[in-house]
């Protein structure tokens, strides 16, 4: 693929390993893509969007201020927008993308160093107003909100509470008298904190808040409150908002904190399609499931998994481009310096990166598919998926965070001193991604709901009940004993489930052992809490595993045999690797012998071999533009040492020979005069 600035000269070493790849390059790129009309398509915008004039930037914004990096991010979000509403619906609207093709959220990242201030808007408050809102509401909000009149973002975590939804403090009191409801901060730790956007740029936000009618409590519920005056901006009265101060990352993101002191909404502000307030102040609940207000959560753990996949590609095309072009100490005595991408020790740093990057999208695009139909499922009045679907989910997304954060970490370490360096992006890419293991549900806490769900379907099992489609492999290895061992890929997976299987019935043993000693349900559980962790990452490790390899089949039937053989190396590698990784628990629930594991490791060492001379084909079919990746390291041409220095020049510091400081506090210090 060319770097879609022209010709211009390629180092050496990224164009030789171009020249020896053993697959054409375009056609990973268009399974990754989901097919050639979907990469032609997504070009076709990039080359539209993707202007020098749009988001040339004369000094990093690293090296900008606080104010002046939000100031920037507004400016470029309105942009971006204007650009969306404007050009982009010339190919065909919104519907063109689907929410699952993801080409906006690309080409957003060429826009933001970090974060949009908007991402909140179109990211929750507009999804929210469809998930939660009755007809008669979406035809009051949507056109508002599509059109940027109202801008909105998800207020739920407080200053005292975010896993603990139920734990909320803020209430909206209902006021029959006037048909409002009050809404009220009754608490410092009662404080709305975190909302993306609440800071300084929206007007509007979607607050949940306990929901008080008739002298009784139901529970959290989800408020349409408009908290800014929409000529002037200012906070409206009874409102306290600002914005919570400088994070890991997300510092353009404005993340805010809202307190309310009996601010009155109206009736109808509240988003009515799963409960209603009728005029006399009476409850009617239309939930049959009791969760389908955290209904947007669960949207955005599954968007999440497919974020993350993205970011950690970015994070290895930096970094396999750059270890193509850095050269380092010597091999053998004598020896010309190897490319750093030679070094056994780096493929095995980066090789499951990109491997990852490929389990996660594909898991991603079967989590979405499988999300379309719960949502039909709904529709249609049936909820009995959603708990399945919610365990799942909740896995996939503490799973595909982590996983992703610490590779995008290992990509860092193996850039050595400039993956340190801003301009290599990787450390922005890290403070994003790492947010999303904590943010739409901790990871602790999600593994924990997965494992409720897996424990009941142990109970059903040992019941002789039918179980869900996800979880059906316990049936399979119900009866206690070893998993046979096979080392083919589908012997690997088997071997994964029985690992996951003995995890959940060890876990089943000890609540049990716990409760027979005197124990409460709860206590026995709670002690059992690491366990239960364990046995929820082997489980979702699991389906992962099991998803890409039969994913990765599916999709390589019609491809060159060339093709077919990486995205196979590639798939085993990521068997090899978690093989290994977790051979404690494979020798204590599979019939894995000393000689098998020895086998394993020698198999893991041929794919690194075998993968290395396709290496920069495999990142290059990941097709991330110059500047979606925003990298010195990473650049298509690989001119990492002149774009290190011209990023260097551009430093505020280096605008004048001598800095002030010099003459304020270092002169008279050396002069003994300070
Ligand atoms: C357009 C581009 C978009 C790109 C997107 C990408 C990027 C980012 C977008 C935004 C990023 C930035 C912003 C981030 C925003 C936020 O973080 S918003 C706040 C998110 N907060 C959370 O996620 C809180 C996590 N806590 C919870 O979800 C719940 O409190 C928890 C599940 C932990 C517990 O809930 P609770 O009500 O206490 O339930 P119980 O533990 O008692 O369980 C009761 C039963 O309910 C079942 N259940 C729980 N949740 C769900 C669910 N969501 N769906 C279905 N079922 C659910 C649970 O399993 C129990 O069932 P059983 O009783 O066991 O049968
Ligand atoms: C960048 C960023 C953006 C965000 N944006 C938004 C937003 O736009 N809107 C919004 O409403 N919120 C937002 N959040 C808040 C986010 O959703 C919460 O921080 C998240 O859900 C975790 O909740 P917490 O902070 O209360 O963590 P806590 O629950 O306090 O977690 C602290 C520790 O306690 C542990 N823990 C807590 N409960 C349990 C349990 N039951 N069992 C075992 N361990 C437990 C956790 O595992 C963790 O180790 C954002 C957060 C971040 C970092």
């Amino acid at each position: 693929m060319s770097d879609n600035k022209g010709v211009r000269r390629v180092n050496e070493d990224l164009a030789r390993e171009r020249a020896n790849c053993s697959f054409d390059v375009r056609e990973i790129t268009f399974l990754l893509d989901g097919g050639e009309n979907n990469t032609i398509t997504r070009k076709k915008i990039e080359d539209f969007t993707l202007t020098d004039e749009l988001l040339s930037d004369k000094v990093p914004d690293e090296c900008l201020s606080p104010k002046e990096k939000y100031e920037n991010a507004v400016r470029k979000s309105c942009l971006f927008g204007k650009l969306v509403k404007d050009k982009l619906l010339e190919f065909g609207g919104l519907e063109t993308f689907g929410p699952n093709s993801f080409v906006l959220r690309r080409i957003a990242d060429a826009f933001f160093k970090e974060i949009s201030p908007l991402l909140l808007h179109l990211g929750m408050f507009v999804p929210t107003i469809l998930g939660q809102c009755t007809a008669e509401q979406q035809s009051e909000w949507l056109p508002r909100a599509l059109s940027m009149q109202v801008i909105g973002t998800y207020a739920q975590t407080e200053l005292g509470h975010g896993t603990f939804i139920r734990g909320l403090e803020t209430t909206a009191t209902y006021d029959p008298e006037t048909e409002e409801f009050v809404l009220h901060s009754p608490t410092l730790s009662s404080f709305k904190w975190w909302a993306g956007g609440l800071g300084k740029t929206v007007n509007h936000c979607i607050v949940v808040a306990q929901l008080h009618t008739k002298g009784q409590c139901h529970g959290t519920h989800p408020f349409i409150v408009q908290i800014r005056d929409l000529e002037t901006h200012q906070p409206l009265p009874g409102i306290k908002v600002g914005e919570i101060g400088p994070k890991l990352g997300f510092n353009t993101a404005d993340n805010g904190f809202l307190g309310f002191d009996k601010y009155r909404i109206p009736r109808m502000n509240m988003m009515m399609k799963n409960a209603q307030i009728l005029k006399d102040g009476t409850y009617v609940k239309l939930d049959r499931h009791g969760k389908m207000t955290y209904g947007t959560m669960v949207f955005i753990r599954v968007m999440v998994v497919n974020e993350v996949a993205f970011n950690l590609a970015k994070a290895a095309t930096i970094a396999v481009r750059y270890s193509a072009v850095r050269r380092q100490s010597e091999k053998k005595p004598g020896e010309p310096e190897p490319q750093i991408l030679d070094y056994v020790t780096q493929q095995h740093k980066l090789f499951i990166c990109i491997a990852t990057a490929h389990a996660l999208q594909l898991t991603s695009d079967w989590l979405w598919r499988t999300f379309s139909g719960v949502v039909t499922d709904i529709k249609h009045g049936k909820t009995d998926s959603l708990p399945e679907f919610h365990a799942l989910s909740s896995c996939l997304k503490a799973i595909s965070t982590s996983d992703a954060a610490l590779l995008i970490e290992q990509c860092r370490h193996s850039c050595g001193g400039h993956g340190y360096m801003m301009s290599s992006n990787l450390p922005l890419i890290y403070s994003f991604v790492t947010a999303t293991r904590t943010y739409e549900g901790d990871y602790t806490v999600l593994l924990l709901q997965t494992a409720r769900f897996l424990i009941k379907a142990w109970e059903q099992a040992e019941a002789g009940k039918p179980l869900t489609p996800t979880v059906s492999y316990l049936t399979k290895y119900f009866k206690d004993g070893r998993v046979p061992w096979d080392s083919t890929s589908e012997g690997i997976v088997n071997a994964a489930y029985g690992v996951a299987a003995g995890k959940i019935s060890a876990c089943v043993k000890s609540i049990r052992n716990r409760v027979k000693t005197g124990l409460s349900y709860e206590d026995a559980w709670d002690l059992t809490t690491v366990q239960l962790v364990a046995a929820a990452e082997a489980h979702c490790r699991a389906v992962i595993c099991d998803v890409y390899r039969s994913e990765a089949v599916r999709l390589t039937e019609k491809s060159s045999p060339n093709v077919r053989a990486v995205m196979r190396q590639l798939t085993t590698l990521y068997l090899h690797y978690w093989a290994l990784e977790r051979i404690g628990d494979l020798l204590r629930y599979s019939a894995v012998s000393e000689e098998d594991v020895v086998a394993l490791q020698q198999k893991y060492e041929e794919l690194l071999a075998l993968i290395r001379p396709d290496a920069v084909g495999l990142v290059d079919a990941f097709d991330i533009r110059d500047e979606i990746l925003n990298s010195t390291l990473g650049a298509y041409d690989g001119r990492v040492y002149e774009r290190l220095m011209e990023e260097a020049l551009k430093s505020p510091l280096n605008a004048e020979p001598v800095n002030r400081s010099f003459h304020m506090y270092l002169k008279p210090l050396m002069q003994g005069k300070l």
